[in-house]
């Protein structure tokens, strides 16, 4: 486990564009093919911010996940798809078929269809083990990741890769979200933090006896590495 700090918010987006421009080229050149599980939240956008300028990259070998989604329909500005378009997505030359939406009311039935449509779109592709190369992750003030909130039976689901979320404590209620089971197969996970409001929930993720079911931040892990990027204030109480 790795802490990145940064004095600023703004500071902190811009380092974590950068690297991620950094692993998305040495995932091709290692494997072909990048796989990235993006988040919403403030930090979703910031993450994004330097990959419309960014060189080195094949763009038809870069595929784009996220870790959760709230189910509205396409297009919706509560999406966090949406967010991501407006902040660097468009102007990517990304093939649309590389861009693994989360289908909303518009496309499926309910949240469970959504859920069960993503897993299948997660195993069925080529990198068909499940295995990103970077999941991103903002985390909320309570230490809610993705969509798995303190004490939400959604954090329970095993043998799952995405679950419906419903009674969500954040608006909107209802959402999909990747499981931990999901997420800690990922080689790294990026947990990106910043804000006062945020420091008592870094603290407590990061404490030796954290528990998941409390603080769903403590849950998640890389395979191979996990960085909590954290400016000055959200890492003020550690
Ligand atoms: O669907 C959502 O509500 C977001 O994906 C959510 O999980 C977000 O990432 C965190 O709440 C952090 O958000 P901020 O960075 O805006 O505080």
């Amino acid at each position: 486990m790795t802490i990145e700090r940064r004095d600023t918010k703004d500071e902190l987006g811009r380092a974590i564009s950068e690297r991620l421009i950094a692993e998305i080229v040495a995932a091709q050149q290692a494997r072909g093919v990048a796989h990235i599980v993006l988040t919403g939240g403030s930090m979703g956008g910031l993450s994004l911010q330097a990959l419309p300028q960014a060189s080195g990259i094949d763009w038809t070998a870069l595929h784009l996940w996220w870790g959760d989604e709230r189910f509205l329909p396409a297009g919706d500005p509560e999406r966090n798809d949406t967010e991501a378009d407006q902040a660097a997505l468009s102007a990517l030359p990304l093939p649309a078929a590389n861009v693994h939406r989360v289908a909303g009311p518009d496309l499926v039935a309910d949240a469970e269809a959504s859920a069960a449509a993503y897993s299948s779109a997660i195993r069925g592709d080529k990198a068909g083990d499940g295995v990103f190369d970077v999941v991103m992750l903002g985390v909320g003030p309570d230490g809610h990741v993705a969509s798995l909130f303190p004490h939400h039976p959604a954090q329970r689901i095993e043998d799952a890769i995405a679950v419906a979320v419903h009674d969500s404590p954040k608006p909107p209620p209802t959402r999909v979200s990747l499981t931990y089971e999901c997420l800690c197969r990922s080689r790294q996970v990026w947990l990106m933090v910043a804000g006062a409001e945020k420091a008592d929930a870094v603290a407590s993720a990061l404490a030796p006896d954290a528990d998941r079911w409390d603080v769903p931040a403590s849950g998640v892990r890389g395979r191979e590495q996990t960085i909590w990027w954290l400016d000055s204030t959200a890492a003020a109480h550690l």
